[in-house]
């Protein structure tokens, strides 16, 4: 049986609520009559084995991906960025590290795409964050994994959006970088950012104060992540 999620009185509130969520892709149910709710100003981890719909999940936060079934509530989600997983990135683009970090901005710029001088400030702020400022002038063929990686979670943070969504973000990493991108995840609540961080890594999936569990499209458990997840390993 799925336990399904209900808003406990005292929680934070919900930036999204999900109501019997459904999305048929190709001809296939991949979520399936989903209920679940996203804390605001929370970091809500999204765990479950391959194929169990998260990637799915988060399409359909960000937009992208249009439901078959169901309701999707936001309340004060306005801006929302999306790091997809790396490998459905093209990594061959003939960019550098900072026009890549700066197209985060581009949607805040006029018509003219004439970057400020506080465009260009936190594009400088967020690349030193994520410790990629030496590598500014690269183009991206030439980074590895982990530092390709850094830049498309810096150019996220850029766009200083509401609601910060990750796919996997630290799939592949050395523990210095997997390290860095946590730490920069776990201070954006208090800056007023709604994170949904999907990941197989059990100690990232304990960083968050709410956890959902998916197994073949639906949700089946929500809650604290040692209520879903038992105790916190290590
Ligand atoms: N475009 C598509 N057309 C049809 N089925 C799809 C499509 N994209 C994904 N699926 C199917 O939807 C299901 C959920 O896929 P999804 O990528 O959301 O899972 P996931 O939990 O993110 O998996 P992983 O951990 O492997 O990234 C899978 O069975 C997958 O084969």
């Amino acid at each position: 049986m799925q336990r399904q999620e209900s808003a406990v009185p005292g929680t934070r509130p919900s930036a999204i609520e999900l109501e019997n969520l459904s999305v048929v892709r190709g001809r296939r149910l991949v979520l399936s009559q989903l209920n679940a709710r996203i804390p605001k100003f929370d970091i809500t981890t999204v765990v479950g084995g391959n194929g169990a719909g998260k990637s799915t999940l988060l399409g359909v936060l960000a937009g992208v991906i249009n439901v078959t079934g169901g309701t999707l509530t936001r309340d004060g989600v306005g801006r929302v960025a999306h790091v997809m997983q790396r490998t459905d990135v093209p990594d061959a683009l003939p960019l550098t590290v900072r026009e890549t970090v700066a197209m985060g901005r581009w949607e805040r710029l006029g018509p003219w795409r004439r970057a400020r001088a506080e465009d260009r400030r936190r594009v400088a702020e967020t690349m030193a964050e994520l410790g990629i400022e030496g590598l500014a002038d690269r183009r991206l063929d030439e980074l590895s994994g982990g530092q390709r990686q850094r830049t498309l979670v810096a150019q996220a943070l850029v766009q200083d959006a509401d609601l910060l969504l990750l796919d996997e973000p630290t799939t592949g990493l050395d523990a210095a970088a997997r390290a860095d991108i946590l730490g920069v995840l776990d201070a954006l609540p208090a800056r007023g950012v709604t994170v949904v961080h999907a990941t197989h890594d059990p100690e990232a999936a304990h960083r968050a104060g709410h956890c959902l569990a998916l197994d073949a499209g639906a949700v089946v458990a929500g809650g604290t992540p040692a209520e879903v997840l038992g105790p916190r390993p290590g």
